[in-house]
């Protein structure tokens, strides 16, 4: 886990920290019962592993308490287990949303200008001068970003699209992005009063209106049954043709066997994909698709981002182990985050606090 402050932190309350030592990127269910072993309060887990009935058993039978995913989404993470046998879930949302939405804005920009293609083909040596039909791509100016997912990040990454690029939103979400539709009414307005285009904004009454409408579509919901093979081969022959595709959710939100055969058969559609179905694994034909851009996992990734999530997540544990109470708005975790001071006496967010009757801070 990056950085010091949580391992301080941690042992600063008087905890024994076991680190986990083995040479394995992914640890399976039975390393992590060996690694719990007959005594463990609390752990701090990753992503990747499977928290299901089984682990959140031997984590209650060795006398745990608490788990924390160190990361925000927790699709590996079987909730209602953890809540009958009494063990809290921690999140580490409110340090993950602008560093996940640039890495969005990033791909967009990487798959609407061509930029890996461009440079795979200058590093092998092909450019041979300037040309005017040399990967040509899109133009986002004026152009309508479509997200599906108008959450936390979701609603970063528009206001990226919308204050950098001057495109028009359309979104689709479960529920209203009021002050999302806000920034994008007044920020309209100012462009107005400035002589310019101003942009726009709809929420969309179904996903599919998104599909058919948007030039650049960048999925953000949370990985739930709702949301499983969201993108499909039905809802991919929905979009444009030039349509770019980004995902940095979670893998199982797109059908990659289908999102293959579309790259294949449409090639002015481009997407740029940082998380994909069956993680560490690329479906077949990906990694051969000129117009797919892929990178392993790393939205998040920014030193400041990942030394907050490791923090949060020690301070979920320790808070829950200690009997502190939940902290009332886990998005606003900033008091967790000051290097300079101690963090406030709670947990910053237990997805189940509600489920387990844990008490609110009053801080
Ligand atoms: N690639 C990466 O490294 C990262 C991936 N993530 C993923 O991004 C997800 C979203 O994170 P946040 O924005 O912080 O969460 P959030 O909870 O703020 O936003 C998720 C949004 O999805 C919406 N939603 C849920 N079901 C839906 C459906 N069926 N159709 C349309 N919208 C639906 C929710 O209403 C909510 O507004 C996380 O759960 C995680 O899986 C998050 C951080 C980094
Ligand atoms: O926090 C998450 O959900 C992640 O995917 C970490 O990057």
């Amino acid at each position: 886990m990056p950085g010091t402050r949580w391992i301080n932190l941690l042992v600063q309350q008087d905890c024994r920290v076991e680190i986990c030592t083995e040479k394995k990127t992914i640890l399976s269910v039975e390393d992590i019962i060996a690694l719990i072993g007959n005594k463990c309060d609390g752990v701090i887990g990753q992503l990747t592993e499977d928290w299901g009935d089984t682990l959140f058993s031997a984590l209650a039978k060795a006398g745990g308490k608490a788990f924390s995913n160190m990361a925000v989404g927790y699709n590996n993470v079987d909730v209602d287990a953890a809540t009958k046998y009494g063990v809290a879930v921690g999140n580490t949302p409110g340090v993950l949303t602008e560093t996940t939405a640039e890495l969005a804005a990033s791909l967009s920009l990487a798959a609407s200008r061509r930029i890996v293609e461009a440079d795979e083909f200058m590093r092998a040596g092909l450019y041979d001068g300037w040309l005017p039909h040399l990967f040509v791509g899109n133009l986002l100016k004026g152009q309508t970003v479509g997200v599906i997912g108008a959450g936390r990040i979701g609603s970063a990454y528009a206001r990226m699209m919308i204050e950098g690029f001057k495109m028009n939103l359309i979104y689709y979400d479960l529920y209203q992005a009021t002050r999302l539709e806000k920034f994008v009414t007044a920020y309209g307005q100012f462009l107005k009063a400035s002589g310019e285009q101003p942009v726009t904004w709809k929420r969309a009454s179904s996903m599919d209106e998104v599909l058919q409408v948007a030039d650049v579509i960048s999925l953000h919901p949370i990985l739930d049954k709702t949301t499983y093979h969201l993108i499909n081969k039905e809802r991919l022959s929905k979009m444009k043709k030039e349509a770019i595709l980004i995902n940095c959710s979670r893998g199982p939100v797109v059908d990659e066997e289908a999102l293959v055969e579309h790259l294949k058969h449409n090639p002015m559609f481009r997407v740029g994909l940082d998380v994909f179905e069956d993680e560490p694994y690329m479906k077949p034909g990906l990694a051969d698709m000129k117009n797919a851009i892929v990178v392993p996992h790393i939205a998040s990734a920014s030193k400041w981002t990942r030394e907050g999530m490791a923090t949060l997540a020690a301070l979920n544990v320790v808070g829950k182990i200690k009997g502190f109470p939940t902290w009332s708005n886990p998005n606003a975790v900033e008091p967790f985050l000051d290097e300079n001071s101690s963090p406030p006496p709670a947990c910053p967010s237990i997805v189940n606090a509600k489920a387990l009757g844990l008490p609110v801070s009053k801080l």
